[in-house]
C-alpha cells in the first residue's frame, strides 16, 4: 500500500489574524545542520534598492515588456521586499492571477534574497501554498528571506500580501512559498551565455549576459 500521509491535505486556512496557518500541508523541513546566513559585502544596506540581476529576466528585467518587472528593496538581514502590479494579462481564473505568475514572483523574490549570501544562484526546488485569490489590478508585495545555508544550498521562504488596489490588506497573507536555491559559478551558463533571445547576443548586451 502507498503511504500518502506525507501529502494529506490539511486545513490550511489562515487564522483570524491572517498571519498564521492553522496547519501546513507542506513537507518542507529545514535541515539540522542549517547555518545562519552570512551576508556578503556586496549586498546593499536595509532600505536600499536591489538592482535587477538581468535586464531581460521575466521576473525583474526592465527590458522585458512581457515580464512582471518586479522591483526590490533590501529588507532586514538576509531579506528583500519585492513588488509588482498584477496586470490583466496575468489572468488565470476570471478576474484573478494565474498561479504560475505568483510562482514566478516567489521564484524571483526568493532568488533575489539569496543575493544576500551569494553572487549567483538558480532554483532547485520551489513549493507554494495559494491561500487566497489575488485580483487583477492589485499590487502584490513579496517578502522573501534566506533561512539558512548548507554548503551550496540556500534555504528560503516568502510571503505574499496585497498592498494596494482590489483586496488590499497588508495584514493578510495571500500566499507562501519555500524554496531551495543552489549557488552557481560562471560555468553554469557557459553553453548558453553567448545566446540571448535565442540569437547571439548583440554587442553591449553580451557583457551583461556574461554576468547575469
Ligand atoms: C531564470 C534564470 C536566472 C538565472 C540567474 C543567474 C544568476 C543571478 C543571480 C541571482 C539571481 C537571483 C534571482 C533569480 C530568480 C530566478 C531563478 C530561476 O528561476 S533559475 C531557473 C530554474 N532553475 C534551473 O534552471 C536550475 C536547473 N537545475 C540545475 O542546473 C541543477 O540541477 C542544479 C544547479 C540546481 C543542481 O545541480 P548541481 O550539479 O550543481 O548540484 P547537485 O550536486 O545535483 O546538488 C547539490 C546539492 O543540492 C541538492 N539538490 C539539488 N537539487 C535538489 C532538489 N531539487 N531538491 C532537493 N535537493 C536538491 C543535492 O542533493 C545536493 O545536496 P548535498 O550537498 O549532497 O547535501
Amino acid at each position: 500500500m502507498v503511504d500518502i500521509t506525507f501529502c494529506r491535505s490539511e486545513d490550511r486556512r489562515l487564522d483570524r489574524t491572517g498571519l498564521h496557518y492553522r496547519s501546513m500541508s507542506s513537507t518542507w523541513t529545514l535541515p539540522d545542520d542549517l547555518q545562519a546566513p552570512t551576508i556578503v559585502p556586496e549586498f546593499p544596506a536595509s532600505g536600499e534598492p536591489l538592482p535587477r540581476h538581468w535586464s531581460l529576466c521575466f521576473g525583474c528585467g526592465d527590458d522585458q515588456p512581457s515580464g512582471i518587472q518586479m522591483t526590490f528593496v533590501v529588507g532586514d538581514g538576509a531579506s528583500v521586499v519585492g513588488r509588482f502590479e498584477v496586470a490583466r494579462r496575468y489572468q488565470g481564473g476570471p478576474g484573478v492571477i494565474h498561479g504560475g505568475i505568483l510562482g514566478t514572483a516567489f521564484d524571483e523574490a526568493q532568488g533575489m534574497a539569496c543575493r544576500s549570501v551569494a553572487l549567483a544562484v538558480v532554483t532547485a526546488h520551489l513549493e507554494i501554498d495559494f491561500a487566497r485569490p489575488i485580483p487583477l489590478d492589485s499590487t502584490l508585495e513579496i517578502t522573501a528571506k534566506v533561512d539558512g545555508t548548507v554548503r551550496r544550498k540556500v534555504y528560503t521562504s516568502a510571503e505574499a500580501r496585497i498592498v494596494a488596489g482590489p483586496g488590499a490588506d497588508p495584514d493578510v497573507v495571500v500566499g507562501t512559498s519555500r524554496g531551495l536555491f543552489l549557488v552557481i559559478d560562471q560555468t553554469h551558463f557557459e553553453k548558453v551565455k553567448s545566446m540571448v533571445d535565442a540569437v547571439p547576443a548583440a554587442a553591449g548586451t553580451a557583457a551583461e549576459a556574461s554576468s547575469f
